[in-house]
């Protein structure tokens, strides 16, 4: 039987999925790697290691699963969006990637805004906020000129991870779409951004869609992961994008909520619609269409950052035993999730997470529900801008680590009021990617068909009256803390 892979290069590791042609997740492989952080909100990753983790993580794949490598025909990839990988001339990369989640370019994102004015949403599609991949750019030619007199072009993270596996150059479409360059209705770069701020074209990379092949592995590729160089490789998309893929999100009405090391709530467009920049407009990896997006900078994070803090040698299973029997609000413990600072619905690079409420009887069962509870707060405000702009959240696909945990899962219908369903396997973006493989090698005519045979939901979780009236209740006091920490925050900055 023929096989695709798809491998989900995430911000905490890196995942890799053996799919068959039934749809069948047969093996499966993570392998992780450090986030760096040399000063408060800047966010670092070392490109070497997203290629030597892929190719460990695609080597455990071939061994263990007993698959002919001859009958893996295709692979394709889904990636953490925006982050700057910068090459020279020599195709070599020039400084540690500056990721997502990296918040030192507050000043560029005012330049664009001037710079450019209501022309920025009017291509763009988006505001400047500082994830995003031209104030990262700007931020390097201003503060590290000898590095960016060297940068010949840029690209992404998955979109680097493919070229060191095919050797060719390129930038996918739902990617590029992240990057603040891109004329997303047009689906080209845009020349008019490139020229303000003095971009050569060349910079950008030839441009191409999600299921298009790009080539085939580099002989030393196969020959270290064990798969074969006639293997195609697929472009891929956007994590995200990938993500709802994944869910089988391709036509309106079904809304995507992805916790992973950021949180997403996501819903699906057919057409240019207009948000005023309030939530993010991408195109999707699903030719032609979009989608919105409200964004958590720390969602997943959250919770890592209080194990690691915490608890450092135990699993998040074990992290979270016994929050059931919390009852919802933590026992008067709110917390709201500003690790990194945020984007949705305060685009705010400054503001700083707090636990507000803390009594001497708290437990730290109380502090992880709290957490759990704080992330979830942050993405119903997501669900109410889109509930606003007049979208039905009735149903709601959770994917991405957090769709791990049933308790947290139940949380989220709560909270939503919504129900929540989760997929048969816990890899969504990865799916999302082998999907994109999966049609590529021309198994499917389109992503909705594959769709069709691939996406299966396992469980269910319904809103129960009782927690969601109590959490309408808390979400109103969740949502105060924000302006009430704001200036305080501010203050604070100096000492960070
Ligand atoms: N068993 C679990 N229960 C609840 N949350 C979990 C569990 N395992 C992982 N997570 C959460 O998922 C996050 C990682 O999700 P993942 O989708 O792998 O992220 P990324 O794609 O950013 O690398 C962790 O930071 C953690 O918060
Ligand atoms: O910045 C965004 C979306 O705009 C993030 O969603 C990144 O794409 C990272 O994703 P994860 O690693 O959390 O899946």
């Amino acid at each position: 039987m023929p096989y695709v892979i798809g491998i989900d290069l995430g911000t905490s590791s890196v995942k890799a999925l053996l799919v068959n042609q039934a749809g069948r997740v047969v093996a499966e492989a993570t392998r992780p790697y450090p986030l760096l952080q040399p000063r408060p909100g800047f966010s670092e990753q070392d490109p070497e290691q997203w290629v030597q983790q892929t190719i460990s993580v695609l080597q455990e794949l071939t061994t263990h699963s007993q698959v002919d490598p001859e009958e893996i025909e295709g692979l394709s990839f889904s990636g953490q969006m925006h982050g700057l990988v910068l090459l020279d001339q020599h195709f070599q990369v020039l400084r540690p990637a500056i990721l997502w989640n990296d918040t030192r370019t507050t000043e560029e994102c005012q330049e664009i805004r001037n710079k450019l004015g209501p022309r920025l949403l009017d291509i763009t599609k988006n505001d400047a906020l500082e994830g995003f991949t031209l104030p990262k750019l700007l931020w390097v030619k201003k503060h590290e000129p000898h590095l960016f007199e060297q940068a010949r072009f840029f690209l992404l993270p998955k979109d680097y991870l493919r070229f060191r596996l095919t050797g060719e150059v390129h930038m996918e479409l739902s990617d590029a779409a992240g990057t603040l360059l891109l004329d997303v209705i047009g689906q080209e770069w845009s020349q008019d951004v490139c020229a303000a701020f003095g971009l050569d074209r060349s910079f950008c990379p030839p441009l191409v869609q999600s299921h298009q092949c790009v080539g085939t592995l580099l002989p030393e590729i196969a020959g270290q992961t064990g798969l074969k160089t006639t293997t195609k490789v697929f472009a891929g998309g956007a994590d995200n994008a990938c993500g709802a893929v994944g869910a089988g999100i391709l036509t309106p009405g079904v809304t995507l909520c992805s916790i992973g090391t950021s949180g997403v709530i996501l819903s699906y467009e057919d057409q240019d619609r207009d948000f005023g920049g309030k939530i993010h407009f991408f195109n999707h990896a699903k030719p032609d269409a979009y989608y919105t997006m409200g964004v958590t900078l720390a969602a997943g994070y959250s919770l890592s950052w209080f194990r690691k803090t915490f608890a450092h040698q135990e699993s998040f299973d074990t992290l979270l035993r016994g929050v059931e029997q919390v009852p919802p609000g933590s026992r008067g413990l709110v917390f709201t999730p500003y690790l990194v600072g945020e984007r949705t619905p305060h685009a705010d690079a400054v503001i700083r997470a707090s636990f507000i409420g803390i009594d001497g009887s708290h437990t730290r069962q109380d502090f992880v529900r709290a957490v759990l509870e704080g992330v979830t707060f942050s993405l119903q405000e997501s669900i109410q801008l889109f509930r606003q702009a007049g979208k039905r959240v009735h149903t709601v696909v959770s994917i991405g680590g957090g769709a791990k945990s049933d308790v947290w899962l139940q949380m989220q219908a709560d909270v939503f009021d919504a129900t929540v369903v989760k997929l048969n396997h816990d890899q969504g973006p990865a799916f999302g990617a082998a999907m994109l493989a999966a049609v590529g090698c021309g198994w499917f005519s389109s992503l909705d068909e594959c769709s069709q045979q691939f996406v299966q939901y396992e469980a269910q979780f319904t809103p129960i009256p009782e927690n969601v009236h109590k959490y309408e209740e808390l979400f109103k006091i969740y949502q105060q803390v924000y302006a009430q920490t704001r200036a305080l925050n501010q203050a604070l900055l100096p000492f960070r």
